[in-house]
């Protein structure tokens, strides 16, 4: 391969700036969870809390993104991975716009995330772990699509025959159902209010 010569331009208007600006901080909100755990639920309802504070805001969603930009992509190991690595260079943009990014991706390997973590710096990100249990998620059934893979019809699908690999240790772990969407950004809000 040839040699790629890339010199970074300095540009004049930085982050500092662009938070004094937006007269408050940015960083980013990922939240993972299998399929039906409430990840897409639970961001709406914060986006909409920090949008009615005059936190500027915006949200990223695997769905969203795999039928735009990442719509090249399957659900094998590798591009997932690649997937995510996307929507996170893409989140890092939005920190350094000054915006407070939200992230909801399945996200199943604790090492993407962690790779996720130390891309957009561990001072900006914020992990919230939507635990709700295969078995609910299944009743639910959002899309149809747990039937589906159940039928064989939908190959590699997380929790079925593609594995989630639990957060050990997130920033906010939210239990559904018994904590509701309510209960559910409370508890992110009590933490991210000081990061504002
Ligand atoms: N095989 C398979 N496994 C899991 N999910 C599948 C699959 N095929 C399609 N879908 C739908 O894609 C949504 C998850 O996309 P993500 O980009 O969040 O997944 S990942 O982070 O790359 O693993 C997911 O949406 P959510 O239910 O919002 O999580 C599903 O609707
Ligand atoms: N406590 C709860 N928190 C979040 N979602 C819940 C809760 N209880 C029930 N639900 C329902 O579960 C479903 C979760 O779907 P969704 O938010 O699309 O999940 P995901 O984005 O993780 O796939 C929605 O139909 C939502 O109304």
């Amino acid at each position: 391969m040839n040699p790629v010569y890339i010199v970074k331009h300095e540009y004049a208007i930085n982050r500092l700036d662009r938070e004094k600006l937006n007269k408050h901080k940015s960083f980013l909100v990922w939240f993972t969870g299998l399929s039906g755990s409430g990840k897409s639920t639970i961001a709406n309802l914060l986006e909409k809390k920090l949008h009615e504070l005059n936190v500027h805001t915006y949200s990223l969603d695997g769905d969203n993104l795999r039928s735009g930009l990442n719509k090249n992509l399957t659900f094998s190991k590798d591009d997932r991975n690649e997937n995510l690595r996307r929507a996170a260079e893409v989140a890092k943009l939005f920190v350094d716009a000054g915006v407070v990014a939200i992230a909801a991706f399945i996200s199943p390997y604790i090492k993407t995330r962690e790779e996720i973590k130390e891309l957009v710096g561990a001072e900006n990100y914020i992990e919230v772990f939507v635990n709700t249990s295969l078995e609910i998620c299944e009743q639910r059934d959002v899309k149809g699509l747990y039937k589906k893979a159940r039928a064989g019809e939908i190959k590699n699908f997380t929790g079925i025959n593609s594995v989630y690999e639990a957060p050990v240790n997130p920033t906010i772990e939210i239990k559904t159902p018994s904590d509701s969407p309510d209960v559910a950004v409370s508890k992110i809000m009590e933490v991210i209010k000081s990061k504002l």
